[in-house]
């Protein structure tokens, strides 16, 4: 008999989950997996994949207009938001099936509950039944934070959005994150009318100062509204159903709907940890070491419910490195150096390494290069916008040690360019590289 129902029981089926049970049940491990909503977890279900469906939409609005100008005659275009929701949704449902086929098809067991933590070895299940394993993987990803303000029931999250009714004619954004700055873009190219209300003075704090200014400027002149320093005090419905918003320091704003896009806490409360000594930190985010493992020895936890980097790339190579260390024999351990990432905003913005604050406060001597010019496509359609491309150099060694950037297809482009970046390229190395001309990307090679 063996002396355990499972090898590994992984609680949650996101993108660490799934990567962690499929690899660990090819490494020759008896795995089950628990779900309590559907299978593929937030990127696939109501993150990344649906996100980055709607500003595909979104950008329609720009490239119709500019076509114009490119010699096309586009009639006067009507968008209509329910094609675009339903299509989106039939395409998380064809993901979601193919997570499961994955799944089935590693011979990972699929159980469609909630699940808890009982003992170090045992995981009560939602229908009443406990199963046991030798190892347990928490990986429940991360949930919106809603600020505790009187009426704020009444506004969405990210998990809501993608399933509305009708586009709002006016909304409030909170927050200046992530989700905030790529919502704005959205709504406002639906010719939503969008108000960002952030409760400190800047947006996307961590991302370089000059790129997150450029952004706020076009944003700004496309007509998307910004309050800053400006907290939530509360929401009211009125008598005709719309929302009255109620800021600090501000006149109270009227919409038809409120996003609260103000953070993801770890998703670990009422998961039962206490009942195996799993410690959390502060913010509610299981502890863990390199290997992933957490305060108690059969339990490891990857993703967001470690608030390491909320991003999914990073889910799915902590769930690897668990599975190959754990089940194949090869221990692994991610390297969290020069994490590229990307808002896409509109336009979109993208970066890797240090930015310049960064890079002179560890460094001290850095040399800066720039680029900010008009994309030529954005010349002849008439369009104000400029790009920016930054890079940042260790004045002693040459080597490049932080990319920034803003501006069409940015995050296409830097994803090629971290590479160089990752692997300590010197900004000789990039300047030996021929321009490949006509395109934005050249200017990389042509920073002077
Ligand atoms: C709107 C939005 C856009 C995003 N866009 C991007 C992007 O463009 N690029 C990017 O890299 N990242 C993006 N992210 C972040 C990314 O989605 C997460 O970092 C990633 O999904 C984390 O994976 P995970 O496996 O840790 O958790 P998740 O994918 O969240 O999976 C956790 C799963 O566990 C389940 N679960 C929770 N508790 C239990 C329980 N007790 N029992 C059973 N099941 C449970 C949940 O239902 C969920 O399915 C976005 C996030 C959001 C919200
Ligand atoms: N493109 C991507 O890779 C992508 C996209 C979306 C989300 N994500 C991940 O998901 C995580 C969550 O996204 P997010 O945008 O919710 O969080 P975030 O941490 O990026 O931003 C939260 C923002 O909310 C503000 N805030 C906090 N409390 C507030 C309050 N009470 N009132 C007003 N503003 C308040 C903060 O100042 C901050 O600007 C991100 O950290 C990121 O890792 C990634």
């Amino acid at each position: 008999m063996p002396a355990y129902d499972y090898d590994l029981f992984v609680i949650g089926a996101g993108s660490g989950g799934v990567r962690a049970s499929r690899v660990a049940a090819a490494h020759g491990a008896k795995v089950a997996i628990c779900e309590e909503y559907r299978v593929g977890g937030t990127c696939v279900i109501r993150g990344c994949v649906p996100k980055k469906l709607l500003v595909y939409g979104a950008h329609f609005a720009e490239d119709l207009q500019d076509a114009k100008r490119f010699g096309w005659d586009v009639p006067d275009c009507r968008f209509d938001w329910p094609t675009l929701r339903d299509n989106v949704l039939a395409d998380v449902d064809r993901l979601n099936r193919a997570y499961t086929d994955t799944l089935n098809n590693n011979k990972v067991e699929i159980i469609l509950e909630r699940a808890t933590v009982e003992g170090p070895n045992a995981v009560k299940l939602a229908s009443g039944k406990t199963v046991t394993a030798g190892k347990i993987l928490i990986a429940t990803g991360a949930w919106p934070i809603i600020p505790d303000v009187p009426g704020a029931e009444l506004g969405i999250t990210s998990n809501e959005v993608f399933h509305l009714d009708a586009l709002p004619k006016r909304i409030v954004i909170a927050g200046g994150g992530y989700i905030a700055n790529e919502f704005a873009g959205i709504f406002h190219e639906f010719r939503s009318h969008v108000t960002l209300v952030n409760r400190s003075d800047t947006i996307l704090r961590g991302y370089d100062e000059s790129v997150r200014d450029r952004l706020l400027q076009i944003s700004m002149m496309k007509g998307i509204e910004f309050k800053f320093n400006a907290p939530f005090e509360k929401v009211e419905k009125q008598q005709d159903g719309t929302l009255k918003i109620f800021l600090k320091g501000c006149d109270p704003i009227e919409a038809d709907a409120v996003l609260f896009a103000t953070g993801r806490r770890p998703h670990t409360e009422g998961l039962g940890l206490e009942n195996a000594g799993v410690e959390i930190d502060a913010n509610g985010a299981i502890v863990v070491d390199a290997d992933n493992k957490s305060s108690c020895d059969s339990i490891y936890a990857v993703g967001d419910v470690t608030n390491r980097v909320q991003l999914t790339p990073v889910a799915i190579r902590e769930g690897q490195a668990f599975a190959d260390t754990i089940f194949g024999g090869k221990p692994t351990r991610v390297d969290y150096g020069c994490i590229p990432s990307a808002v896409f905003s509109h336009p979109p913005i993208a970066g890797v390494g240090m930015t310049e604050g960064q890079a002179r406060n560890k460094l001290g001597s850095i040399k800066v290069y720039q680029s900010d010019f008009r994309p030529m496509k954005n010349v002849l359609a008439g369009r104000n916008e400029r790009a920016l491309y930054k890079m940042i150099c260790n004045a002693e060694t040459d080597v490049v040690v932080g990319l920034h950037m803003i501006g069409p297809d940015a995050p296409e482009i830097l994803q090629a360019a971290a590479i160089a970046v990752k692997a300590g390229l010197t900004k000789q190395a990039w300047d030996d590289t021929v321009a490949l001309h006509p395109s934005m990307a050249e200017e990389l090679v042509l920073l002077r």
